[in-house]
């Protein structure tokens, strides 16, 4: 059964709040796991994180979902090979769900991205909402992206309402910046003013070429860039790409600078690592961005790699933490996101905003799948339950 979001109101309680238990899903474009992630929410505050844990890709798993990724752009929708990583992707998702032990009344489900090109309004998340559903007994909600490309976005980023969400009552401006796959950063200023784009690579060029050199599909703690040095006519190179001139919003694909990537081949595993990292780090300080933040928050698996955090500490002009400084789960946050967005799109309240995305007005998205949960279940996130 679907049941079409804006059918269903949040119904406020005398104290104003609606909060619910919520697990948000979320694989990244690193394609290294699922992260899991509760959170009690209303879609507006987050009263309290929940657990969260990391279900990790099998290797066999990551290397077909990245072969995907390669395939994507000529792949039909009922491609075999597309299908049966979707129905172990789902399974897995369902795993992280069971990992929690957490008693939810819903499920945010990403999916997993394996195309992203907003210039042809094309995004595809792969996951299949009604065997979740069914395998959890949860409604599901999934499919975050498409309303706001209809509505002329970039269908990201997503995380900045989530952001500003967690940084209310902190002294802003404040940059918070992710560095996944790939990196993006939302920048939040005073009386609700917030700007956000994809930065440029995250990790995903640096996993690539850790993957060929090593045989790791990371550079574990930097070790590799720290043993070579940045070429800087391969980094200008690298930042002479048109993306760099444009201003927020905009965002990237996994694959949107793998093209460029023939100029590292005359370099060694380890300059070819320090130039990716040092290009991850420019990226950012690079931003044309309309206020100046006094402090950079910075989450995702990027904040584990000293390389670049002292990067980042070298070039911006403002302090630079790891989320964790400001009590925050930095490896949790993308999942609590999608939780608390699930939250947002049974509320029928925007995800997306002019300057997040550039879709042409704030837009809500997501859709609610409850195929196999039991009526009870449906009818009490319906009225969203009052927790005690
Ligand atoms: N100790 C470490 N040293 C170096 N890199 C690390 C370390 N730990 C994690 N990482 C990096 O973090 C990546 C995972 O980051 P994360 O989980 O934030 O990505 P994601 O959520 O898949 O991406 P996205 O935000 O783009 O969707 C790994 O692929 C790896 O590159
Ligand atoms: C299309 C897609 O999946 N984009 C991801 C990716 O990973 C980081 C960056 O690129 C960001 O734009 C987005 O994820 C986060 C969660 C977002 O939408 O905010």
């Amino acid at each position: 059964m679907v049941i079409p979001v804006l059918a269903i109101a949040c119904r406020i309680g005398k104290t104003g709040e609606c909060m619910i238990r919520v697990i948000g899903l979320m694989s990244g474009t690193s394609l290294d796991g699922v992260d899991a992630a509760g959170v009690e929410t209303d879609g507006v505050t987050v009263r309290a994180a929940g657990p969260a844990a990391t279900v990790p890709f099998p290797p066999s798993l990551r290397r077909r979902v990245r072969d995907l990724c390669d395939r994507a752009p000529g792949l039909p929708a009922d491609d075999p090979d597309l299908r049966a990583v979707e129905r172990d992707l789902t399974l897995l998702h369902a795993q992280a769900v069971r990992a929690l032990d957490w008693p939810a009344q819903l499920i945010g489900f990403h999916g997993q991205t394996i195309l992203h090109r907003p210039e042809e309004a094309r995004t595809w998340q792969i996951g299949d909402a009604a065997l979740l559903a069914a395998e959890t007994g949860l409604p599901v909600v999934y499919d975050f992206r498409s309303a706001d490309m209809a509505a002329g976005g970039e269908g990201a980023p997503l995380v900045p309402v989530f952001h500003q969400a967690l940084a209310h009552g902190m002294d802003h401006p404040v940059a918070v910046l992710n560095i996944g796959g790939v990196a993006n950063v939302s920048l939040i200023g005073p009386h609700g003013r917030l700007v956000a784009c994809d930065t440029g690579p995250g990790n995903a060029l640096l996993d690539d070429w850790a993957m060929r050199h090593t045989g790791v599909p990371c550079d574990r703690d930097g070790a590799l860039a720290r043993a070579g040095r940045p070429d800087p006519d391969v980094l200008a190179e690298l930042m002479s790409d048109p993306f760099f001139l444009r201003g927020a919003p905009k965002s990237l694909d996994r694959l949107s600078f793998h093209r460029g990537m023939e100029v590292l081949e005359r370099l060694s595993a380890a300059d070819g690592a320090a130039t990716l990292a040092a290009f991850t780090v420019r990226a950012v300080a690079a931003l044309k961005l309309p206020f100046q933040p006094r402090r950079w928050l910075v989450c995702g698996g990027g904040r584990h790699n000293p390389v670049l955090m002292e990067g980042l500490r070298d070039s911006l002009p403002a302090a630079v933490d790891p989320v964790e400084a400001a009590g925050w789960n930095g490896d949790a946050l993308e999942a609590q996101c999608f939780g608390f967005l699930a939250m947002r799109s049974l509320r029928g309240l925007p995800l997306s905003f002019p300057d997040t995305t550039g879709a042409t007005r704030p837009v809500t998205g997501g859709r609610l799948e409850t195929h196999g949960v039991p009526d009870a279940v449906v009818r009490a996130v319906a009225a969203s339950g009052i927790t005690g």
